[in-house]
């Protein structure tokens, strides 16, 4: 097993699927980073990487302490045209090479704290959602992964790809790296944004020559298995054997297993009235976590990660269910399974509670006498077509006055 780099190459990200071993994934970084104030929501854009190096060295090492054997670079929506989108100053003032150049660095100087895997992120682009065309848009993504091979990442991974056609573009500037390439669309069973349904969408990132296919954020994990399970069945009905991955967010989303409603659903938790500041009381627990994770292992998908709302207690869950993995994560020394710590607990009422039965049929209250436990999805934008223009971005600041016009679209709805 030669030696490159300092890590041995025959534990690549393939070698470790093709093996049948489980690899977990990172989690939530940008609601992490939000929530810990070194990201802004709204534009969400990981210049942290270049401003505060030391937050994202720190999440990086929580998720490698708590089991995940990936550290994606924090260069999601760090393609130039989302640095730079409806006012973001980060393209102009750092630059989009700075802010991946450093995330790469910081990745694989925690990676190789463990024995974790590098994958070079990009995402959708605005340049995309405004029509600009396929030159345009591979440029951007030419000039991140241009960056992640210079750094020589381990694979390349997609995300939050609305449209199944930027994400055949992003591919097409994968592949040619060499690299294998993960691709996880933001889709669920209705499609995606273009209506091409689900099963289209998974052949043709199969055929564009994805190594793992899958999907990732806007839903909980019962909305992304079941996209998981259309997508598997679409590639072996189309003989396509491919690695499956799924990272869902930490976040309960049964509105949306009823994909009925077709346009509104493909918002997914942005559609909903507490996204994203107000979506606290539908966070996962570890043990739905858990859960989740065994689910996921059971349907045959082995790349089992996390998205945004997923902490590292979250991926932690997710490790110490993969028993299959022989081993439990450092940050398992601080935590017993099924609440067994609590047997050190001074309060007896609170030792009664060290047992799985407690956790494992607890379906836990909110606290809030006055919350319904479903939200009516909004219905104004339902066309999210690129001929539709719903998606289209503009370099400039939203105004004040776009603002309340939205605010009037959506007035008939009640919060
Ligand atoms: N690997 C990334 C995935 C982020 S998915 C972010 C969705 C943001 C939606 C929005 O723009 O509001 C991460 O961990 O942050
Ligand atoms: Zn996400």
């Amino acid at each position: 097993n030669t030696q490159a780099f300092g890590r041995s190459l025959d534990r690549g990200i393939l070698e470790r699927l093709d093996a049948g071993e489980v690899v977990v994934g990172d989690g939530g970084f940008l609601f992490c980073m939000e929530k810990r104030g070194y990201v802004k929501a709204g534009q969400w854009t990981p210049e942290v990487t270049v401003e505060h190096p030391e937050a994202v060295r720190q999440l990086h090492r929580e998720f490698l302490r708590a089991g995940a054997d990936v550290m994606q670079t924090f260069t999601f929506y760090a393609s130039d045209s989302k640095l730079g989108n409806r006012g973001n100053t980060a393209s102009d003032k750092i630059g989009c090479t700075e802010i991946n150049q450093a995330a790469c660095e910081l990745a694989r100087e925690v990676a190789n704290e463990g024995d974790a895997l590098v994958a070079g992120n990009i995402s959708q682009t605005p340049s995309y959602m405004s029509g600009l065309g396929k030159e345009v848009v591979q440029k951007e993504f030419q000039q991140q992964i241009d960056i992640f091979v210079k750094n020589d990442v381990d694979f390349l991974i997609g995300e939050l790809f609305f449209y199944v056609e930027e994400a055949e573009w992003a591919i097409e500037v994968m592949k040619a790296t060499g690299k294998p390439v993960a691709m996880c669309m933001c889709v669920c069973t209705a499609g995606d944004m273009e209506e091409v349904p689900i099963d289209e969408c998974a052949v043709r990132i199969a055929q564009a020559g994805a190594d793992i296919i899958g999907v990732n954020c806007f839903w909980g994990p019962d909305v992304c298995l079941k996209a998981m399970a259309a997508i598997k069945e679409a590639l072996e009905k189309a003989g396509l054997k491919r690695h499956l991955i799924v990272q869902p967010i930490g976040y309960k989303t049964p509105e949306f297993l009823d994909d009925s409603s077709n346009g509104e659903i493909k918002k997914g938790m942005s559609g909903l009235a507490e996204f994203p500041f107000a979506l606290e009381p539908r966070v996962l627990t570890r043990f739905e976590t858990q859960k989740y994770a065994r689910d996921a292992y059971n349907m045959g998908i082995r790349y089992i990660g996390a998205c945004c709302g997923m902490e590292p207690y979250h991926v932690r869950a997710i490790a110490e269910e993969a028993k299959e993995r022989g081993k439990l994560p450092p940050a398992s020394e601080k935590h017993g399974l099924w609440g067994y710590a609590l047997r050190q607990h001074t309060y007896p009422w609170v030792r009664a509670r060290a047992r799985r039965s407690h956790w494992e049929n607890l379906e836990p209250t909110s606290g809030r006498p006055f919350s319904t436990a479903l939200r009516k999805i909004e219905t104004q934008w339902a066309d999210l077509s690129l001929s539709s223009k719903t998606m289209q971005q503009q370099k400039v600041q939203t105004t004040e006055e776009e603002v309340e016009q939205l605010a009037a679209k959506r007035s008939a709805v009640p919060i």
